[in-house]
C-alpha cells in the first residue's frame, strides 16, 4: 500500500508537486499518468527516500521509506534503467545488489529467469538493447521479492513485445496481491496495462479513477442513424433531448438508448444504429490535462 498525503515539493521557482494526495491499493496495477514535467518522477523519488518532501508525506506500507526495516524486501523500484555500469554483466550487477542486501544467489538466478535474461546473464550490459536494460532494471526491482513495486516509465521505448511482457508481468504480480505503481506520460500504454489511474498535471491531482470509470465519464451521447433522421430529431427534441446533427448521424444527449428506441418505434421510424459514443481514453486524458500542459505546442506559432 502506498499513501501520499498532502505532498509538496518545491525547487526554488518550481513547485514540482503541489499538495498531492492519493493511495495505491494492493492487488491492482495503478498507472501514474501525467504530461512531461507533471511531477511523477519527483513523487516516486520522494517515495523512495531519494528526495525530501517540502511538506506532507509519502508512505510505503505505512512508513516513510528510510524507516522501513528491510526496504529492498518491501519495495522494488525501477527509476532509470540506463543507470548500470556498462562494463558489468547482468549477473554481476544483480549479484552486487543481492550481496549488499543479504539476498541469496538462487534468487538472482530466479529473477534472471523471470525477466527472460538467463541466456544473456554473462553478457556486458553495455551491449544490451533498451528493452534488455529495462528487463534488467525490473529484475533488480524484483530481487527482494517486494510487496510494493514502483516503476518509472518502464514501457518507454519498448517494442510491442516488450510492452506486452511488462503488462503480463505486472498483471501477474498484482494478482499475487502486490501493490504496483507504474508511471507513464502515454494513456495508450496505461489503458492496456493499468486497472486504476492516478492522473496528475503540474504537480496536482487531476483524476483518481479506474480505467472503466474514466471511459464512462467521457461518454458523449448516443449516436443515432436513421433514414428519417430529421423527423426523428424533432421527435427527440420534443421530449427534451439535445440533438446535434452530424454528417450521417444524430448525436443525442438527454435520453437513453431505450427511450430513443421506444420513441422511434412509436412514430414508426426505422433505426439503423443506436450506439453510445465514447471518446477514446486518449481523448479523455487530453481533455483532463490540456489546461495544465506547461509545454503544449501552440498552433500557428512556428518560427
Ligand atoms: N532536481 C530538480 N531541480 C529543479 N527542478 C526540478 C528537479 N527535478 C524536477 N524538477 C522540476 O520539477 C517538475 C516535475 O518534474 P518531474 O521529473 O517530476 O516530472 P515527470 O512527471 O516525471 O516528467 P517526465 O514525464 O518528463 O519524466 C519539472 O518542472 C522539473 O523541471
Amino acid at each position: 500500500m502506498i499513501d501520499i498525503r498532502g505532498l509538496v515539493k518545491r525547487y526554488r521557482a518550481t513547485t514540482a508537486v503541489d499538495d498531492l494526495s492519493f493511495t495505491v491499493e494492493p492487488g491492482s496495477v495503478t498507472g501514474f499518468l501525467g504530461p512531461n514535467g507533471a511531477g511523477k518522477t519527483t513523487t516516486m523519488r520522494i517515495l523512495l527516500g531519494l528526495a525530501a518532501a517540502t511538506e506532507g508525506e509519502a508512505l510505503v506500507k505505512g512508513e516513510r521509506y528510510p524507516r522501513l526495516s528491510e526496504p529492498t524486501r518491501s519495495v522494488g523500484a525501477l527509476l532509470d534503467a540506463g543507470d548500470v555500469h556498462p562494463g558489468r554483466s547482468a549477473l554481476s550487477h544483480l549479484r552486487a545488489i543481492a550481496y549488499a542486501n543479504r539476498i541469496g544467489d538462487e534468487r538472482v538466478s530466479a529473477v534472471l529467469e523471470q525477466v527472460g535474461l538467463a541466456g544473456v546473464a554473462r553478457k556486458r550490459v553495455g551491449k544490451f538493447s533498451l528493452g534488455m536494460k529495462q528487463r534488467l532494471g525490473i529484475a533488480a526491482a524484483l530481487l527482494g521479492d517486494p510487496d510494493v513495486l514502483i516503476l518509472d516509465e518502464p514501457v518507454n521505448g519498448l517494442d510491442p513485445d516488450g510492452v506486452r511482457w511488462i503488462r503480463e508481468l505486472t498483471r501477474g504480480l498484482a494478482d499475487e496481491g502486490r501493490t504496483i505503481l507504474i508511471s507513464s506520460h502515454l494513456m495508450s500504454e496505461m489503458e492496456l496495462t493499468a486497472d486504476r489511474l492516478i492522473i496528475i498535471a503540474r504537480g496536482k491531482l487531476i483524476a483518481d479513477t479506474s480505467v472503466s470509470e474514466l471511459a464512462e465519464r467521457f461518454q458523449r451521447g448516443i449516436s443515432v442513424r436513421s433514414p428519417r433522421a430529421d423527423e426523428l430529431a424533432q421527435v427527440l427534441e420534443a421530449e427534451g433531448a439535445a440533438v446535434a446533427r452530424e454528417a450521417d448521424a444524430l448525436l443525442v444527449n438527454g435520453l437513453d438508448v431505450a427511450a430513443i428506441g421506444d420513441l422511434a418505434a412509436g412514430k414508426g421510424i426505422a433505426l439503423h444504429e443506436v450506439a453510445p459514443r465514447r471518446t477514446t481514453l486518449e481523448d479523455a486524458y487530453m481533455a483532463l490535462t490540456s489546461d495544465s500542459l506547461q509545454f503544449a505546442a501552440r498552433p500557428g506559432r512556428n518560427p
